[in-house]
């Protein structure tokens, strides 16, 4: 592609150099990356400032640099613009030819929820015959192919990327769970969404957000970028209305609004909510029909999911009959309330919950079920919110009989130091700390008798644990298993 042609993406800039027929063969933010005729946008992150590899940027092969300062470079066509990461969005969707508005676009924001809807909309949209592309927390999907994936919502350049492949490969309908730190940082500046779902909020991620009302404004962002009314493109804002903050991301829409809720009159709703050990069952109420289903999610919280999925669904036509089909063939998500079982006689049960909020939903829906006692093994992740280390582990003490402290991903900090947040000012006592993970799941499974449920929760897919930046391998699932073979099973 030719530079002038890329930079009509951008609404200002300034050069001094002529940017006529100059061939472009890619657009990299990492000068490791960069290969011959290469444009080297730079991004100051947080770790470090991406200036700093402009001219080594050039050494490797770059031929434009797209900055927000002049630079003491030689060897490229420098441009200047006022925010290199808006930039980098906008370039990218030029580059990889607007995607997205090749492709229905559902984005879904939320503290937590955001990863089952989306695989719960795309067994329906399977289910409707459709190809579908999926990018999230634990991975990417084109089709049936599978790709891994550092963040839950990556940066721009890669994103756009994605969605190329994604129309290349003929995908009918694209979703995404869209981070507030991807609200956050334009990660998905210029994409064109169809669908906006917002599933709930709750306490996370204050060591990047002031306070809650600035997670609340960020992830409101997804709806105040959702096109204008009079386009001729139909878009809609889904919301969970039992949840007051969907008032507040109400106001920032001029889209059409669809609702779904338990509590609240909404146009997607459950009733004759049933639970059990295994199941649940209920009846969907949707504009378009009733239906029972009979789903082996577990937890209102699921439900919650559940009815997201449908809204989504219904704005895209599937029919209830597929619906219905769909949410009664999936039988969980990795690492979500999954069991691990090897013939023993009490349950273990993995989960990702890592918010006060999840964990207290998980452990109200084990508390339902439970005839004898209940442990949780459960951490909280290093450089992340500290404020939440306290209300995990009250709420672990809480709703278990014993609950055992122990390290999820320390990453950069000191592990002892974590567990020293999560128990100090804990007036219960019903807890143990055990710093190593391994040996924390151990002694759960060596403490449980016939009929205990153990919760080990925070990592749920994760197959490693980061600590010092390296990834060392550990799934809890494998260890849970591990561990209830040494106790004889
Ligand atoms: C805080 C944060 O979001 N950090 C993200 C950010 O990293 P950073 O700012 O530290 O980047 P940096 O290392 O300073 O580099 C700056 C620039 O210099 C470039 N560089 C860097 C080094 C070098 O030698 N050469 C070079 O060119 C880099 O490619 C980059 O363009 O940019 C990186 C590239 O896009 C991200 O991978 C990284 O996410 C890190 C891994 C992360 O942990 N992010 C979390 C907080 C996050 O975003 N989480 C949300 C999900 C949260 C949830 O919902 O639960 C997510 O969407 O994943
Ligand atoms: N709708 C919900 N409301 C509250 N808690 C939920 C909900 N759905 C799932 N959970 C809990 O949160 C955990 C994470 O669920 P999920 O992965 O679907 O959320 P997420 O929003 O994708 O999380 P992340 O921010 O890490 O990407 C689950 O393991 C479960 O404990
Ligand atoms: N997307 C979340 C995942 C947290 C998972 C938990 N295991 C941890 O490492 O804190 C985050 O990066 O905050
Ligand atoms: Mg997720």
């Amino acid at each position: 592609m030719q530079l002038e042609e890329i930079l009509f993406a951008l609404p200002f800039y300034k050069t001094k150099q002529s940017v006529e027929n100059i061939q472009v063969n890619g657009m990299k933010m990492d000068h490791r990356d960069i290969k011959a005729g290469d444009i080297f946008v730079c991004i100051k992150g947080f770790t470090v400032d991406g200036h700093r590899f402009a001219q080594q940027a050039i050494d490797n092969g770059a031929n434009v640099i797209i900055a927000e300062k002049e630079l003491d470079v030689s060897g490229a066509i420098i441009i200047i613009v006022p925010d290199t990461t808006r930039a980098l969005a906008l370039l990218a969707t030029k580059y990889y030819q607007y995607p997205t508005n090749q492709i229905p676009l559902i984005g879904i924001t939320g503290t937590n929820g955001k990863t089952t809807t989306t695989y719960l909309l795309e067994e329906i949209c399977q289910k409707h015959n459709k190809k579908t592309g999926l990018i999230g927390t634990i991975q990417v999907k084109i089709g049936h192919d599978t790709y891994d994936i550092k963040n839950t919502t990556p940066d721009a350049l890669h994103l756009q990327r994605l969605f190329n492949q994604m129309v290349e490969e003929k995908v009918d309908i694209a979703m995404m769970e869209v981070s507030s730190h991807a609200l956050d940082l334009g990660r998905v500046y210029g994409c064109d969404f169809d669908i906006a779902v917002f599933t709930n909020l709750s306490q996370d991620h204050l060591d990047y957000h002031q306070d809650m009302d600035d997670y609340l404004r960020a992830k409101t962002l997804l709806f105040t970028g959702l096109g204008n009314r009079y386009e001729d493109k139909k878009k809609y804002a889904v919301l969970n209305i039992d949840d007051p903050n969907s008032e507040y991301i109400k106001k920032s829409t001029a889209q059409p609004i669809v609702t779904y809720g338990v509590n609240e009159k909404a146009d997607v709703m459950a009733t004759n909510i049933h639970y059990h050990l295994k199941s649940t069952t209920f009846t969907l109420e949707t504009p378009i029909g009733e239906t029972n289903i009979t789903s082996q999610l577990i937890g209102t919280f699921n439900i919650y999911n559940i009815l997201a999925a449908v809204s989504v669904a219904i704005l895209l036509k599937v029919p209830l009959k597929t619906i219905k089909e769909a949410l009664e063939t999936i039988a969980g998500v990795d690492g979500r309330f999954e069991q691990v079982t090897v013939g023993q006689k009490f349950a273990v049960i993995v989960d990702y919950a890592h918010t006060p909020d999840s964990l207290e939903n998980v452990l109200q829906t084990i508390k339902e079920f439970a005839e004898q006692k209940v442990y949780v093994v459960v951490g909280t992740g290093g450089d992340r919110d500290r404020t939440k280390r306290p209300l995990m582990a009250n709420v672990a003490t809480k709703y278990s009989d014993v609950a055992i402290f122990t390290s999820d991903n320390p990453r950069t900090e000191e592990p002892l130091a974590i567990l020293n947040d999560m128990t100090s000012g804990l007036t219960a006592k019903n807890y143990q700390v055990i710093e190593n993970r391994k040996e924390a799941i151990h002694h759960a499974v060596q403490l449980a008798n016939d009929g205990d449920i153990i919760l080990i929760a925070g990592k749920g897919h994760e197959t490693y644990q980061e600590i010092n930046g390296i990834r060392y391998d550990f799934d809890d699932r494998v260890i849970a298993k591990e561990a209830i073979k040494q106790k004889g099973y």
